[in-house]
């Protein structure tokens, strides 16, 4: 196949797809600005993996996205014998997702987590335990590690009780000390984590969470098994800062429906409004950091927000 047989290839992927992912360019107060990105380069010569390659990056998925997406349409023709431009990938066994061995998943939790407060200090987790948040997070960022260790054991107390589920971000040690529910990891913490440590945390039965931002990074998070994986930012957040665009609401539904072997959350600029179309994607849980902590009445918004995840389920 020639040059401008594989782009018109890629013109009948843009063509069916570009509606979908295209539409997160509209303009209003939560539009995602998804840019196309340049081509990177060919890693293969099939036509169908060089037409998704040059038709992802069109659509604003970044190069090791775009990659990804290519070498699953791919796969996706070749199991099924024809190359199918409507059919967006989707299938765990297109993207390598199949064939793990169970007996090495991390410790499984429930797949709707519902609503996840990620919260600042072991107060807010208490507060937020006691309103009904089934799912907590402490996101306390110390370095000083005496203090980590107070605040990790004061919101393992804090939520005794309560029934809340409690994942500490990032200070792994000190949470399996502190016997927490679960562990917080983003993709730079994996980085740094070495194998022995991950099977601690597994052989412990604490539960893990990975952050992802992108299907090169979910493939990644599925090599370790986690007991859940974090979707985001969905929206623009003023919480943190991203290395990746706001994915919005097209792309979190292809997630969800590629990675619905686990437990989802979807994270970063979720407020009230915006619960009903995040819970249609399918995912099981929502995570919020502002919507609860700058809410003039916390444990109200908490309410609403339960509310909220219960209507849209
Ligand atoms: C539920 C959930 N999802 C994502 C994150 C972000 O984690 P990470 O990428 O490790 O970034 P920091 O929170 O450590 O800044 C999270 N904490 N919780
Ligand atoms: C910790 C984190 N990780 C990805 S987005 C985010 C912050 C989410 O905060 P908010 O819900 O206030 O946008
Ligand atoms: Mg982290």
């Amino acid at each position: 196949m020639d040059t401008a047989e594989i782009s018109a290839l890629a013109q009948a992927i843009i063509h069916q797809h570009g509606a979908t992912f295209g539409a997160q360019l509209h303009h209003d107060a939560n539009s995602v600005e998804l840019t196309p990105q340049p081509l990177p380069p060919a890693l293969r010569s099939e036509p169908a993996y060089l037409a998704a390659l040059e038709a992802c990056s069109a659509l604003g998925f970044i190069a090791v996205d775009a990659e990804t997406l290519a070498q699953a349409w791919q796969r996706q023709t070749e199991r099924t014998n024809r190359f199918d431009a409507t059919h967006w990938p989707d299938d765990p066994r297109d993207f390598g997702l199949s064939n793990s061995d169970p007996a090495l998943a991390f410790a499984h939790c429930p797949r709707e987590l519902g609503l996840y407060g990620v919260l600042p200090t072991a107060e807010w987790v208490g507060r937020m335990a006691r309103a009904g948040v089934p799912t907590v997070q402490l996101r306390f960022k110390s370095e000083d590690q005496a203090a980590v260790a107070r605040e990790i054991k004061a919101a393992v107390e804090a939520v005794k009780g309560t029934g809340a589920r409690l994942f500490i971000n990032d200070h792994w040690r000190a949470a399996l000390d502190a016997g927490a529910y679960g562990i917080h990891v983003g993709q730079e913490d994996l980085d740094t984590i070495a194998a022995k440590d991950l099977e601690t945390i597994r052989t412990s039965g604490t539960r893990l969470g990975v952050s992802t931002h992108g299907y090169a990074e979910m493939v990644r998070a599925h090599a370790v098994q986690p007991s859940y994986i974090a979707l985001g930012a969905v929206f623009p957040t003023t919480l943190k800062k991203m290395a990746t665009a706001p994915q919005g609401l097209a792309r979190l539904a292809a997630y969800v429906r590629l990675m619905k072997q686990y437990p989802l959350v979807a994270i970063g600029g979720i407020s009230e409004d915006l619960f009903p179309a995040v819970r249609a994607t399918g995912v099981g849980s929502v995570a919020v950091v502002r919507a609860l902590v700058n809410a003039r009445d916390p444990e109200a918004a908490a309410r609403q927000l339960l509310q909220r995840m219960q209507a849209a389920a």
